[in-house]
């Protein structure tokens, strides 16, 4: 922890949570969701938030990259309040700076890997040589090349997932932020996705930030932020990648 406090403070983090609240109503039951989080996430890492089932982590990732409002308190991406973003300007912000990728992969059935990664691109405004050559590099990156004229029900989970990263990744996104991205797919699937997330953040300069309750993610991130019943109990640098029995076998 005292590492991660130390080499967090020589630099400006990309992402921001200051006191940031939420809550929700369900009928006549009102459940505070986040406590009043503070957190600082910094560019060219992997941060992987932890915890249980329910404990406010995909609450957090969503208010984090401005799909949802906080009820109180603060965030800001890249040096920019969100709260201050009107709907269109939040939109805006989202399309040119950050990237997703999510546990149910979110691809088009009708489109090949190619056209799934372009179709962002062509949204953002690139010129159609330009998209075709980002897209191309991202799937080639991902090591999708040979297969990017498939369909999804051509491909496997897992490499559905990574045509996922590519499309996120072609963006070229200061901010890449994953749900639960290996949820859906087997451990070397899983492992394969967390190294590329991982080698996206070291070689791009990427924010990553990721969200999972898969505890054989923990010794592949840069930094661990354990949740608990929306507070964050603990912030460390894994010391060490998991032995294979360690990958195999999750302990919780
Ligand atoms: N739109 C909503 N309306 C009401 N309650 C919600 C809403 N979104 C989330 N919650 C509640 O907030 C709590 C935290 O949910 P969240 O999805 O952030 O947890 P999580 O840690 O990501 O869980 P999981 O690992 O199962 O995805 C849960 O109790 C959930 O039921």
């Amino acid at each position: 922890m005292a590492a991660a406090l130390h080499t967090s403070s020589l630099r400006t983090p990309a992402l921001q949570a200051r006191g940031v609240r939420k809550s929700f109503v369900s009928g006549r039951v009102h459940s505070t969701v986040l406590h009043d989080l503070w957190l600082d996430v910094h560019a060219g890492e992997l941060t992987l938030i932890s915890g249980p089932s329910g404990c406010g982590k995909s609450t957090l990732l969503a208010i984090l990259s401005g799909l949802q409002p906080a009820d109180a308190g603060g965030v800001l991406a890249l040096g920019q309040e969100l709260s201050g973003l009107g709907m269109r300007e939040l939109e805006y912000f989202r399309l040119q700076h950050t990237g997703f990728v999510f546990q149910g992969f979110n691809l088009f059935p009708a489109l090949t890997a190619l056209e799934q990664v372009e179709l962002p691109l062509t949204y953002m405004g690139l010129a159609k040589g330009m998209a075709r050559r980002r897209a191309i590099e991202s799937l080639e990156e991902v090591g999708l090349g040979p297969r990017m004229r498939l369909r999804p029900a051509e491909l496997s989970g897992g490499e559905k997932q990574r045509v996922a990263i590519a499309r996120a990744l072609a963006k070229q996104p200061e901010l890449l932020f994953a749900d639960e991205p290996t949820s859906a797919l087997d451990a070397a699937n899983g492992q394969t996705v967390i190294d590329i997330l991982h080698r996206i953040a070291r070689t791009h300069g990427t924010t990553v930030l990721c969200v999972s309750h898969d505890p054989r993610l923990v010794g592949h991130a840069d930094r661990v932020l354990a949740m608990e019943d929306g507070r964050i109990l603990s912030d460390h640098v894994p010391s060490s990648p998991p032995t294979a029995s360690e990958a195999k076998e999750p302990s919780a």
